[in-house]
């Protein structure tokens, strides 16, 4: 097992990486209600429910079984409705400050679980237990919380840190293979912005990643996660430094708007996002040709990605939404090399259209 410290201005929580966690949740996270005896909701997928339910369940005694909260599968329920439907169950069942919510399932589960926890009687506790590749690499650490609108991804949100997160590289066992090349986008992410021996390791170890080897995966996790903890370590609410966890997630975020979030996940639009960029940095030279091929190769190892259909103008016209600009000004993310990253605020219209048609090209 590998554990991580996440040390922020606000919270300071660990995540643990191993295996074994989903059997024995109850001894897990009773110390966080012993003092106040406070109750125990779980949210969840149904699909995960089905699959992982009878071992969560089985670790708590008879007396003390945890109520269970469902938020069904798929981005289009990643939604406010869904918010208030779900406090509205909390409140029914008598959750009150002292209750515990336990998010159980993939990226959506831990946002929509997270912002629930965030304003449910103003702030209840809650603690992550991602069931993803992408959520155990990623989402379930740092306290970003939120749903999406319709014109664009997570607009509303708060930030809201988990007491701990247990990712259980056991529970990965089930997961589509779609969704855990997906995931990996966010580490070959990782690697590119801030982490060259990580990038190195995904751009050798492609086949045993993706075969779930045990070692391998605990090794793209664990390093995933402790860069992330630095970086929010450093700017927990994006002034600055955090702004370049968003690498491929201008131009990402736009596909998945524009598409409704019917036709791609969240990690296959970043690693198109992220092919966009690219083509960014290489007519800025912030990369080499060579650089840029390498990025190019290890993200297509992960895929392959999805096609989709939507023009440039559009896609671009969804960025003006993205959370990152300020006074009209578009902010993107560029990898310099590999293994650092420069945010930058002068990408023209011209250049964006450019490199989103180069992206395109590539469908
Ligand atoms: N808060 C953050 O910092 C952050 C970071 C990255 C991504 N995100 C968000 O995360 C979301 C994507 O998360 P995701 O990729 O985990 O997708 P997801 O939550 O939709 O889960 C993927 C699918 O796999 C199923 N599933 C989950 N675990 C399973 C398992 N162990 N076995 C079998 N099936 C399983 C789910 O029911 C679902 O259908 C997006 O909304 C994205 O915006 C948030
Ligand atoms: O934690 C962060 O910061 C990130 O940017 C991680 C991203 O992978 C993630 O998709 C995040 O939800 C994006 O946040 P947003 O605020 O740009 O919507
Ligand atoms: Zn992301």
């Amino acid at each position: 097992m590998r554990t991580i410290k996440v040390k922020t201005a606000s919270a300071s929580y660990s995540v643990f990486v191993g295996d074994g966690f989903v059997n024995k949740v109850s001894a897990l996270v009773r110390p966080l209600v012993a003092k106040t005896r406070g109750r125990i909701f779980v949210l969840t997928s149904p699909e995960i429910w089905a699959l992982w339910g009878e071992r969560f369940t089985g670790s708590f005694p008879e007396q003390a079984k945890p109520e269970v909260l469902f938020l069904p599968a798929g981005e289009r329920f990643k939604r406010l409705a869904e918010v208030e439907r779900l406090a509205a169950e909390l409140s029914a069942a008598g959750a009150d400050r002292s209750s515990l919510l336990l998010a159980f399932g993939g990226g959506i589960v831990g946002d929509v679980g997270g912002f629930l926890a965030a304003i449910y009687m103003r702030g209840i506790d809650y603690v992550q237990l991602p069931t993803t590749l992408l959520s155990q690499v990623d989402s379930s650490v740092g306290g970003k919380t939120g749903v999406n609108l319709t014109t664009g991804k997570n607009l509303i949100g708060s930030f809201h840190h988990p007491r701990a997160v247990y990712a259980d590289i056991d529970v990965l066992n089930t997961l589509p293979d779609r969704e855990l090349r997906a995931g990996l986008m966010e580490s070959v992410k990782a690697g590119i912005i801030r982490d060259a021996r990580l990038f190195s390791y995904m751009e050798k170890n492609a086949a045993r990643i993706l075969a779930r080897d045990a070692e391998a995966l605990e090794y793209v996790i664990a390093t995933s996660v402790r860069m992330k903890a630095e970086v929010v370590g450093i700017d927990e609410r994006e002034s600055g430094l955090r702004m370049v966890l968003n690498l491929g997630h201008t131009v990402g975020h736009a596909i998945e708007a524009v598409t409704k979030y019917r036709v791609l996940l969240h990690g296959e639009a970043v690693g198109w996002g992220m092919l966009a960029a690219l083509q960014i940095a290489r007519g800025r030279e912030t990369v080499t040709d060579a650089q840029a091929e390498r990025i190019e190769r290890v993200i297509k190892a992960y895929g392959p990605l999805p096609g989709f259909r939507a023009t440039a103008e559009a896609l671009a016209e969804a960025t003006a939404r993205d959370k990152k600009n300020r006074a009209g000004t578009r902010r993107f993310v560029l990898p310099v090399g590999i293994g650092a990253s420069t945010v930058v605020d002068d990408v023209s219209e011209a250049e964006l259209l450019a490199a989103i048609e180069q992206m395109l090209g590539r469908r």
